[in-house]
């Protein structure tokens, strides 16, 4: 195991107090059973090509009511443990190949949650039907392929679909989704909202057919959302 080097010290005890904080959002926004979610945030070092970069995730297994700032694990961005004293999640590789493929993305979610894992179920993107996915999610949130997890596979698939959107959210076949943001807690964000939106238009399928939105309705709402909204 290495060591943290001194000039991240401090930001790595900063994201370990907002990671360990921004998985209790889980289960209060009921995306996870039991351990079935993870969060991590990227630490960013000072070389340009983020070689020295660290991510802060939860330590796999521990349930989110034992969760503390002191037990996230520190891993560098092969996944590679560089300080903690548990197992990092077993998405740690997932996380880590997005990091390192993906340069402007600071955080990464990993759930189960329900409605958006049931699509996953069915192979079927969540078509851009409500206003509240075009401002969010800029169109239909991607299918990503089916990946078994132990290597790169799902960061793989991860990527590879996401570079294709402007989702920040994507459902990887029979196994649920993947978010990201530029620092964790839009990850987290992104999580909650594609839950939300997964369970909505699977309300509305079951008395009709949603009406998907003109293009051109969703590119003002998406820019309008992402550039105006909350400034
Ligand atoms: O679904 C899986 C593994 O198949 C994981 O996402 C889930 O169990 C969470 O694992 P961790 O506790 O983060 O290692």
């Amino acid at each position: 195991m290495g060591t943290i080097p001194e000039n991240l010290r401090d930001a790595v005890a900063k994201a370990r107090v907002d990671v360990a904080a921004l998985h209790a959002e889980l289960p209060r926004w009921g995306l996870v059973v039991w351990t079935a979610g993870n969060v991590s945030q990227r630490v960013r070092g000072e070389a340009a090509d983020g070689s020295e970069d660290l991510l802060v995730i939860k330590p796999s297994g521990v349930t989110y009511d034992e969760l503390t700032p002191e037990s996230m694990v520190v891993c560098d961005l092969e996944g590679t443990l560089v300080d903690g004293d548990r197992s990092p999640s077993s998405d740690t590789a997932a996380h880590a190949y997005v990091y390192r493929h993906m340069s402007d993305v600071g955080g990464v979610v990993h759930t189960h949650s329900t409605y958006a894992t049931a699509w996953a179920a069915r192979r079927e993107p969540v078509p851009c039907v409500l206003t509240m996915i075009a401002d969010e999610f800029g169109g239909e949130i991607p299918i990503g392929p089916f990946a078994l997890i132990g290597d790169d596979s799902i960061g793989r698939g991860i990527v590879e679909t996401l570079r294709e959107s402007r989702s920040p959210a994507v459902l990887m076949a029979n196994h649920g989704p993947f978010t990201i943001g530029k620092d964790a807690r839009a990850a987290v964000k992104a999580a909650v909202m594609v839950e939300e939106v997964a369970r909505t238009v699977h309300i509305s399928r079951q008395l009709g057919d949603p009406v998907p939105m003109a293009t051109s309705d969703v590119d003002s709402l998406y820019d309008r959302y992402q550039n105006v909204y909350g400034r």
